[in-house]
Protein backbone atom coordinates (compact mmCIF):
# COMPACT_ATOMS: atom_id res chain seq x y z
CA UNK A 1 0.00 0.00 0.00
CA UNK A 2 1.39 3.41 -0.96
CA UNK A 3 1.68 6.09 1.67
CA UNK A 4 -1.04 8.77 1.94
CA UNK A 5 0.03 12.19 0.64
CA UNK A 6 -1.00 15.76 1.42
CA UNK A 7 -2.99 17.54 -1.31
CA UNK A 8 -3.07 21.21 -0.42
CA UNK A 9 -5.85 23.54 -1.58
CA UNK A 10 -5.46 27.33 -1.60
CA UNK A 11 -7.84 29.57 0.31
CA UNK A 12 -10.75 30.77 -1.87
CA UNK A 13 -9.33 34.30 -1.93
CA UNK A 14 -5.73 35.41 -1.58
CA UNK A 15 -3.65 38.56 -1.83
CA UNK A 16 -0.33 39.20 -3.53
CA UNK A 17 1.58 38.26 -0.34
CA UNK A 18 0.16 34.73 -0.38
CA UNK A 19 2.83 33.43 -2.81
CA UNK A 20 5.51 33.97 -0.17
CA UNK A 21 3.50 32.15 2.51
CA UNK A 22 2.80 29.34 0.06
CA UNK A 23 6.50 29.09 -0.70
CA UNK A 24 7.31 28.64 3.00
CA UNK A 25 4.60 26.00 3.36
CA UNK A 26 5.71 24.04 0.28
CA UNK A 27 9.34 24.31 1.41
CA UNK A 28 8.43 21.95 4.28
CA UNK A 29 8.31 19.21 1.66
CA UNK A 30 5.04 17.74 2.94
CA UNK A 31 2.47 18.63 0.25
CA UNK A 32 2.81 16.78 -3.03
CA UNK A 33 -0.16 18.36 -4.83
CA UNK A 34 -1.45 21.94 -4.85
CA UNK A 35 -4.88 22.91 -6.15
CA UNK A 36 -5.53 26.56 -6.98
CA UNK A 37 -9.11 27.02 -5.80
CA UNK A 38 -9.57 30.76 -6.09
CA UNK A 39 -13.36 30.68 -6.06
CA UNK A 40 -13.82 34.12 -4.51
CA UNK A 41 -11.14 35.89 -6.51
CA UNK A 42 -12.22 38.46 -9.11
CA UNK A 43 -11.29 37.04 -12.53
CA UNK A 44 -9.30 40.14 -13.50
CA UNK A 45 -6.87 39.51 -10.62
CA UNK A 46 -5.99 35.98 -11.75
CA UNK A 47 -3.28 36.92 -14.30
CA UNK A 48 -1.32 38.70 -11.55
CA UNK A 49 -1.87 36.06 -8.87
CA UNK A 50 -1.58 32.69 -10.59
CA UNK A 51 1.94 32.72 -12.14
CA UNK A 52 3.82 33.11 -8.81
CA UNK A 53 1.78 30.25 -7.31
CA UNK A 54 2.56 27.96 -10.24
CA UNK A 55 6.23 28.94 -10.02
CA UNK A 56 6.32 28.16 -6.29
CA UNK A 57 4.75 24.74 -6.88
CA UNK A 58 7.21 23.92 -9.66
CA UNK A 59 10.18 25.15 -7.59
CA UNK A 60 9.25 22.63 -4.89
CA UNK A 61 8.40 19.77 -7.25
CA UNK A 62 4.71 19.93 -6.31
CA UNK A 63 2.04 18.93 -8.85
CA UNK A 64 -0.20 21.92 -9.50
CA UNK A 65 -3.85 21.65 -10.52
CA UNK A 66 -6.48 24.28 -11.32
CA UNK A 67 -9.94 24.04 -9.81
CA UNK A 68 -12.89 24.12 -12.23
CA UNK A 69 -11.07 25.67 -15.22
CA UNK A 70 -9.28 23.44 -17.74
CA UNK A 71 -8.64 26.54 -19.87
CA UNK A 72 -6.66 28.22 -17.09
CA UNK A 73 -4.79 25.01 -16.29
CA UNK A 74 -3.53 24.95 -19.87
CA UNK A 75 -2.93 28.69 -20.15
CA UNK A 76 -0.74 28.80 -17.03
CA UNK A 77 1.13 25.56 -17.70
CA UNK A 78 -0.31 23.58 -14.81
CA UNK A 79 -0.28 19.80 -14.53
CA UNK A 80 -4.03 19.38 -14.73
CA UNK A 81 -7.46 20.26 -13.41
CA UNK A 82 -10.00 19.23 -10.79
CA UNK A 83 -13.62 19.22 -11.97
CA UNK A 84 -16.84 18.77 -10.03
CA UNK A 85 -20.10 17.25 -11.20
CA UNK A 86 -21.37 20.67 -12.27
CA UNK A 87 -18.17 21.85 -13.94
CA UNK A 88 -16.76 21.06 -17.38
CA UNK A 89 -17.55 17.43 -18.22
CA UNK A 90 -14.70 14.94 -17.92
CA UNK A 91 -14.26 14.63 -21.71
CA UNK A 92 -13.87 18.39 -22.09
CA UNK A 93 -11.35 18.56 -19.25
CA UNK A 94 -9.37 15.65 -20.74
CA UNK A 95 -9.40 17.19 -24.20
CA UNK A 96 -7.98 20.41 -22.75
CA UNK A 97 -5.17 18.94 -20.64
CA UNK A 98 -4.33 16.06 -22.96
CA UNK A 99 -3.45 12.42 -22.31
CA UNK A 100 -0.62 13.23 -19.93
CA UNK A 101 -2.48 15.90 -17.99
CA UNK A 102 -4.21 15.13 -14.71
CA UNK A 103 -7.99 15.19 -14.38
CA UNK A 104 -9.51 14.67 -10.93
CA UNK A 105 -13.25 14.37 -10.39
CA UNK A 106 -15.50 15.12 -7.41
CA UNK A 107 -17.63 12.10 -6.51
CA UNK A 108 -19.21 13.26 -3.23
CA UNK A 109 -20.27 10.08 -1.35
CA UNK A 110 -21.26 8.17 -4.50
CA UNK A 111 -19.78 4.82 -5.52
CA UNK A 112 -21.60 5.15 -8.82
CA UNK A 113 -20.08 8.55 -9.64
CA UNK A 114 -16.64 7.26 -8.72
CA UNK A 115 -16.87 4.13 -10.86
CA UNK A 116 -18.16 6.21 -13.77
CA UNK A 117 -15.30 8.73 -13.42
CA UNK A 118 -12.70 5.97 -13.19
CA UNK A 119 -14.11 4.19 -16.24
CA UNK A 120 -13.86 7.40 -18.23
CA UNK A 121 -10.19 7.72 -17.27
CA UNK A 122 -10.07 10.06 -14.27
CA UNK A 123 -6.65 10.15 -12.63
CA UNK A 124 -8.26 10.26 -9.20
CA UNK A 125 -11.69 10.34 -7.61
CA UNK A 126 -12.50 12.59 -4.65
CA UNK A 127 -14.88 11.71 -1.81
CA UNK A 128 -16.26 14.17 0.73
CA UNK A 129 -17.04 15.94 2.82
CA UNK A 130 -15.40 13.79 5.47
CA UNK A 131 -16.03 16.33 8.27
CA UNK A 132 -17.92 19.61 8.68
CA UNK A 133 -16.13 22.43 6.90
CA UNK A 134 -16.34 26.21 6.90
CA UNK A 135 -14.76 26.44 3.43
CA UNK A 136 -17.97 25.64 1.57
CA UNK A 137 -21.40 24.08 2.03
CA UNK A 138 -20.68 20.56 0.83
CA UNK A 139 -23.30 18.69 -1.22
CA UNK A 140 -22.80 15.48 0.74
CA UNK A 141 -21.06 13.98 3.70
CA UNK A 142 -18.92 10.90 3.14
CA UNK A 143 -17.78 8.33 5.65
CA UNK A 144 -14.50 6.46 5.84
CA UNK A 145 -16.37 3.36 4.60
CA UNK A 146 -16.35 4.60 1.01
CA UNK A 147 -12.61 5.29 1.22
CA UNK A 148 -12.00 1.81 2.61
CA UNK A 149 -14.16 0.19 -0.08
CA UNK A 150 -12.61 2.16 -2.92
CA UNK A 151 -9.02 1.56 -1.88
CA UNK A 152 -9.61 -2.17 -1.43
CA UNK A 153 -11.30 -2.61 -4.81
CA UNK A 154 -9.81 -0.09 -7.25
CA UNK A 155 -6.37 0.96 -8.44
CA UNK A 156 -7.35 4.54 -9.32
CA UNK A 157 -6.21 6.77 -6.45
CA UNK A 158 -8.78 8.35 -4.14
CA UNK A 159 -8.71 11.72 -2.42
CA UNK A 160 -10.56 12.42 0.81
CA UNK A 161 -11.67 16.02 1.32
CA UNK A 162 -13.63 18.23 3.67
CA UNK A 163 -12.81 19.52 7.14
CA UNK A 164 -9.63 17.49 7.46
CA UNK A 165 -7.15 18.75 10.07
CA UNK A 166 -4.02 17.24 11.63
CA UNK A 167 -6.21 16.47 14.64
CA UNK A 168 -8.88 14.42 12.81
CA UNK A 169 -7.02 13.02 9.78
CA UNK A 170 -5.95 9.67 11.24
CA UNK A 171 -9.12 7.63 10.55
CA UNK A 172 -9.16 8.89 6.94
CA UNK A 173 -5.51 7.96 6.42
CA UNK A 174 -6.07 4.56 8.05
CA UNK A 175 -9.06 3.93 5.77
CA UNK A 176 -6.63 3.98 2.84
CA UNK A 177 -6.98 7.43 1.27
CA UNK A 178 -4.21 8.01 -1.25
CA UNK A 179 -4.43 11.76 -0.64
CA UNK A 180 -5.97 13.98 2.01
CA UNK A 181 -7.05 17.30 0.48
CA UNK A 182 -6.90 20.17 2.93
CA UNK A 183 -7.53 23.89 2.86
CA UNK A 184 -8.72 25.35 6.20
CA UNK A 185 -6.83 22.69 8.18
CA UNK A 186 -3.62 24.34 6.97
CA UNK A 187 -4.40 28.00 6.25
CA UNK A 188 -6.64 28.52 9.31
CA UNK A 189 -4.83 26.25 11.73
CA UNK A 190 -4.42 27.96 15.12
CA UNK A 191 -0.68 27.20 15.11
CA UNK A 192 -0.24 28.68 11.62
CA UNK A 193 0.17 27.06 8.19
CA UNK A 194 3.81 26.01 8.53
CA UNK A 195 3.17 24.26 11.86
CA UNK A 196 0.05 22.67 10.38
CA UNK A 197 1.89 21.11 7.44
CA UNK A 198 4.58 19.90 9.83
CA UNK A 199 1.87 18.21 11.88
CA UNK A 200 0.46 16.61 8.73
CA UNK A 201 3.99 15.56 7.78
CA UNK A 202 4.49 13.84 11.13
CA UNK A 203 1.17 12.00 10.76
CA UNK A 204 1.81 10.90 7.20
CA UNK A 205 5.36 9.73 7.73
CA UNK A 206 4.38 7.76 10.84
CA UNK A 207 2.55 5.23 8.61
C1 LIG B 1 -9.71 17.30 -4.41
C2 LIG B 1 -11.03 17.97 -4.53
N1 LIG B 1 -12.14 17.27 -4.29
C3 LIG B 1 -13.34 17.86 -4.40
C4 LIG B 1 -13.44 19.17 -4.74
C5 LIG B 1 -14.79 19.84 -4.91
O1 LIG B 1 -15.01 20.18 -6.27
P1 LIG B 1 -16.46 20.77 -6.68
O2 LIG B 1 -17.48 19.78 -6.28
O3 LIG B 1 -16.39 21.16 -8.09
O4 LIG B 1 -16.60 22.04 -5.77
P2 LIG B 1 -15.70 23.37 -5.83
O5 LIG B 1 -14.36 23.07 -5.30
O6 LIG B 1 -15.63 23.80 -7.25
O7 LIG B 1 -16.42 24.32 -4.96
C6 LIG B 1 -12.25 19.88 -4.98
N2 LIG B 1 -12.25 21.17 -5.32
N3 LIG B 1 -11.07 19.26 -4.87
C1 LIG C 1 -13.64 22.16 -1.86
C2 LIG C 1 -14.33 21.13 -1.07
N1 LIG C 1 -15.01 20.10 -1.69
C3 LIG C 1 -15.59 19.30 -0.81
C4 LIG C 1 -16.39 18.12 -1.19
O1 LIG C 1 -16.99 17.51 -0.30
O2 LIG C 1 -16.41 17.82 -2.37
S1 LIG C 1 -15.34 19.75 0.79
C5 LIG C 1 -14.40 21.08 0.30
C6 LIG C 1 -13.76 22.05 1.25
C7 LIG C 1 -12.29 21.74 1.45
O3 LIG C 1 -11.75 22.68 2.30
P1 LIG C 1 -11.43 22.36 3.84
O4 LIG C 1 -10.23 21.50 3.88
O5 LIG C 1 -11.18 23.74 4.42
O6 LIG C 1 -12.63 21.73 4.46
MG1 LIG D 1 -15.92 22.82 -9.03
Amino acid sequence: MSRCQLYLITPPRIDAGFAELLDSVLAEGVASVLQLRLKDQPENQLPGLIPPLVKAAKRHGVTVLMNDRPDLAVHYGMDGVHVGQEDAPYAQARAAVGKTGIVGVTCHDSRHLAMTAAEKGADYVAFGAMYPTATKSPKASASVDIIEWWSEVFEVPCVAIGGITPENASPVIEAGADFIAVSGGVWNHPAGPVEAVRAFGALLSAR
